[in-house]
């Protein structure tokens, strides 16, 4: 009970801990007392979306995600004559060293046209703004718009057919109805740098920009452990045989809905190392020298035509998982005795 006050001022509480610690403890209280976070949205930033898209403003080639006041968003409400009461329909996604709250919010029933031009902005789809993102609005906008949709996609409980309702903060919906908790998803995803011991694979999908290659990846099926997913989704992409792996990082990852990529590198045997390519998941696979990766990672992420008519190789942009996966294996090949 003397933390409820405490936490209810969030200055004095802030003073007590590390800024890791009261960050983490801030948002846990903020996801359990709906009083708390009402207060907190009261004072918090909102980032908005209109139908899943972001709001962003390009400055230069780089698309930025502004953060809008509480004061900010009582006046465009205002001006579509709607309740503040919306506010509480926005989800938790974050909060500042000092403790001021971030919130997702989709405008998705109000004119869009309006809000781009009383922000001076845009919504854009994520899939276009992503990878020209600052570096710390990329991992809020993404996890932002898989919890929204989550909540969109989860009005009802599957079980009654009743409606379910939110918690303040969005980390949950439940049914009153039979007391269910449904907390929102997320979908394990490996994706695996294949190397036989001098050279990486790469493939494409034929949705990929032309001449962009990456990593191996694949959904995890039910009941399989990680290393199993790896093995089945070598064996199936490319028909080679897993024979050592290791777990490198991980990384949230929006599409197709909300995943987590979980990064392996790969050793398959040297021989035999010949691709056969499951043309129903991928289009092209292939074995690349250092040398040819080296050149790519200098080439920026974009497609180069060729004078034959054939793209230039490039690799996913810097803060994809599968571009860390591949700076590694850069960095293990020249660690490593010739
Ligand atoms: N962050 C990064 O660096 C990278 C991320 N990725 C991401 O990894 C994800 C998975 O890679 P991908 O090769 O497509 O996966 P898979 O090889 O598993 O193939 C995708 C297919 O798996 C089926 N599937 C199984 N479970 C699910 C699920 N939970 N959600 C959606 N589809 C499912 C679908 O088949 P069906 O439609 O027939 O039902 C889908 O078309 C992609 O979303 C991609 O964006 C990929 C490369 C790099
Ligand atoms: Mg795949």
């Amino acid at each position: 009970m003397i933390y409820q006050g405490v936490y209810r001022t969030p200055s004095l509480w802030c003073r007590l801990h590390s800024t890791y610690v009261r960050k983490m403890r801030y948002l846990f209280k903020l996801k359990e007392d709906d009083g708390i976070c009402r207060q907190a949205q009261n004072s918090g930033t909102f980032y908005l979306f209109h139908n899943l898209s972001p709001f962003v403003k390009k400055v230069g080639s780089k698309y930025l995600a502004p953060q809008i006041s509480v004061a900010e968003m009582k006046s465009i409400l205002g001006k579509f004559k709607q309740n503040e009461q919306m506010i509480e329909d926005s989800v938790l996604i974050g909060c500042s060293d000092e403790c001021m709250a971030y919130f997702a919010l989709d405008l998705g029933s109000l004119e869009k046209s309006v809000i781009e031009s009383e922000l001076r902005g845009s919504f854009t789809e994520l899939r276009k703004a992503f990878f020209q993102l600052d570096g710390k609005d990329a991992p809020l906008l993404s996890s932002a718009q898989a919890l929204l949709r989550w909540h969109d996609t989860h009005q009802y409980c599957s079980k009654t057919g009743q409606p379910t309702q939110k918690n303040l903060a969005g980390s949950k919906r439940v049914c009153h109805t039979n007391g269910i908790i449904y907390y929102p998803q997320m979908s394990p995803v490996v994706i695996t740098l294949v190397s036989d011991g001098s050279r990486c694979l790469l493939a494409r999908q034929a949705s990929f920009p032309k001449g962009m290659y990456s990593a191996l990846a694949g959904f995890c099926d039910v009941g399989e452990t990680l290393e199993e997913t790896v093995r089945r989704e070598v064996a199936e992409e490319v028909g080679l045989e897993v024979e050592s792996l290791w777990y490198s990082a991980s990384q949230h990852w929006p599409f197709p809905n909300s995943s987590l990529m979980i990064a392996c590198h790969a050793l398959v045997q040297p021989q035999p190392t010949k691709i056969s390519v499951n043309k129903l998941e991928l289009e092209a696979a292939g074995w690349f020298s250092l040398e040819e990766i080296m050149e790519a990672l200098r080439r920026e992420p974009n497609p180069l035509k060729q004078e034959d008519g054939s793209f230039s190789l490039f690799l996913p942009p810097k803060w994809a998982i599968a571009h860390q996966l591949i700076q590694e294996w850069v960095k293990l090949q020249a660690s490593s005795p010739a």
